[in-house]
């Protein structure tokens, strides 16, 4: 019965897809993950262990794991990257003294094993502080353009805000695109993708390059 529920879910997209919400304590990711679910900013306390939540658009599922930053919980978050199909990094853009750790966090993840498919979104949170640095600045500063392996891509942003989030400042991402993928224009910029496979299944390859061409 499992068998044919997951057989009939392939056929019509309805399968899962995993994103882990990673990045060191106070980045924001409890903020975005909540930011993107319910469009609203809520109070955070930070996360010992995990949240995980699910969003379902047009039979595609999103399971969302936003995993705890402190220093003594990173070495457990490797047991969160068995299937993840997406990492979203967050980096608290006004912490240069940590961008170093950060650096080594995201490299250290790249070389695992369970990530060796997975593509990096990286949100370059708290861009509404003064001294926030720009995606360029961080992006340099992590060499990414020295990531071959993976497909990538950095998006500034703000959780209090969902600045940086949503699509409804690129309208000209709706052109040409099929109606489902239409829909999901309307929700966070990662989650909603002109490009699948014919399986009716998302491609994280193509949401990055999706992404990276707007
Ligand atoms: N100014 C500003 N503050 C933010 C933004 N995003 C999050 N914060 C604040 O940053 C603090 C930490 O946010 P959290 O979402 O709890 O951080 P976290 O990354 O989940 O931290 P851990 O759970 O400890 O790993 C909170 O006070 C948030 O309100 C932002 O874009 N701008
Ligand atoms: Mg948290």
């Amino acid at each position: 019965m499992g068998l044919l529920i997951g057989k009939l879910m392939s056929i019509f997209g309805n399968q899962e897809h995993k994103v882990i919400i990673v990045g060191l304590d106070n980045a924001g990711k409890t903020t975005i993950l909540y930011q993107l679910l319910m469009n609203e900013v809520v109070h955070t306390a930070p996360t010992i262990g995990s949240n995980v939540e699910e969003i379902v658009l047009q039979k595609t599922h999103f399971l969302m794991w936003d995993i705890g930053g402190q220093e003594a919980l990173r070495s457990a978050w490797n047991a969160y990257y068995s299937n993840t199909e997406f990492i979203i990094l967050v980096i608290d853009s006004t912490d240069r003294d940590r961008l170093l750790t950060t650096r080594e966090e995201l490299y250290r993840m790249l070389a695992h094993e369970a990530l060796r498919d997975a593509s990096v979104l990286i949100f370059a949170n708290k861009q509404d502080m003064k001294d926030s640095m720009t995606t360029v600045e961080i992006s340099q500063f992590l060499t990414l353009s020295a990531i071959k392996d993976h497909q990538w891509h950095i998006q500034g942003c703000c959780a209090l805000t969902g600045e940086g989030f949503h699509l409804s400042k690129w309208p000209s991402a709706a052109e040409g695109t099929q109606p489902r993928a239409l829909l999901y224009l309307l929700l966070p910029v990662f989650l909603f993708c002109p490009g699948r496979k014919k399986n009716g299944d998302l491609s994280p390859e193509s949401v990055i390059r999706w992404w990276q061409v707007r």
